[in-house]
């Protein structure tokens, strides 16, 4: 049964000083242990969305907000950041910036500290949190020490010690390479699958967006011009039209085969190479 956990209602937003509203007219829904996506070209919203599901739009930053951003069924202009970092737990899109602490451990327990978590329950979240991203190894590890990938993980981990029932992450792979981006996303599939997990991701790289959400939307201009499963997404008739790089693969199969249904991924696209050579009478 689907049980939602986010819903924009006619979300609009306008930051202070602006002629233009940022968010325009954002219907929404956001079911709970989903994996939602969000891509699109720059300035398209995709940040200020996040920003509006943490509370930092509009609680710091101001502004005109209009319609409904509801939390597990309370509009977040009724609670307090406290209330809204007790559900939503954000990971921004530069672990170098998030990561304040010299090791690990004081890293995870800088949030729990401040939430008066006691100190025997501390050790275990935190223990807990790092093996969930795969990284239990790395306690009392100095920080400077970390590759991006462990840096970006444990900027997860941090998060998760708080146990939020919703992740969000803007652009968590932009600093890392194919692997480490991969790896990132194996843990967010991970924490969905194994521990029931809300996931919300903006990422640049469609690939990833293809094979790991369940629910993919494009923004432009403020306003969701495209969503439903990536599939969907990528195989909708208008989808050269926003600024979106397609996943390489189904890109080729969409330019030179229109017709034919595109593969999204590697293996698919093996199988769809495959049966042209078939159907064009090759071996
Ligand atoms: N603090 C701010 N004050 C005023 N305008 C802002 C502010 N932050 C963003 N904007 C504007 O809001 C719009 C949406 O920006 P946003 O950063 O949400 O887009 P984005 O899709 O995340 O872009 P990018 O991919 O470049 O990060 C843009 O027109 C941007 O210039």
């Amino acid at each position: 049964m689907h049980s939602p956990i986010i819903q924009l209602d006619n979300l609009c937003y306008r930051y202070p000083n602006t002629e233009h509203n940022a968010l325009n007219g954002i219907n929404l829904v956001v079911d709970k242990g989903s994996f939602v996506g969000f891509t699109g070209p720059t300035g398209a919203g995709k940040t200020t969305l996040i920003k509006s599901l943490n509370g930092i739009v509009p609680h710091f930053v101001g502004g005109t907000l209009t319609g409904l951003v509801l939390l597990n069924g309370k509009a977040t202009t009724s609670l307090t950041t406290a209330e809204i970092g007790r559900m939503v737990g954000t990971v921004l899109d530069d672990p170098e910036a998030q990561i304040i602490c010299l090791d690990v451990e004081q890293e995870l327990a800088f949030g729990l500290e401040n939430y008066g978590v006691p100190p025997a329950e501390m050790e275990q979240r935190m223990k807990e949190a790092l093996a969930c991203v795969g990284i239990a190894h790395l306690f009392g590890r100095s920080t400077a020490a970390l590759s991006g990938g462990q840096k970006q993980r444990l900027a997860i981990a941090a998060v998760l010690a708080m146990r939020p029932e919703v992740l969000i992450l803007d652009e968590p792979t932009s600093e890392l390479d194919p692997l480490g981006s991969e790896e990132v996303f194996r843990v967010l599939k991970q924490l969905q699958v194994e521990h029931g997990m809300t996931i919300l991701v903006t990422e640049q790289k469609t690939d990833l967006l293809a094979r790991y959400c369940d629910q993919l939307i494009i923004l432009r201009e403020g306003e969701v011009v495209l969503s439903g499963t990536p599939r969907q997404v990528f195989q909708h008739p208008d989808i050269f039209n926003f600024g979106v790089a397609l996943p390489e693969v189904t890109e080729l199969a969409r330019r030179y085969y229109p017709s034919a249904v595109p593969p999204l991924t590697l293996e698919e696209g093996v199988q769809f190479c495959r049966s042209l050579i078939l159907s064009s009478g090759g071996q």
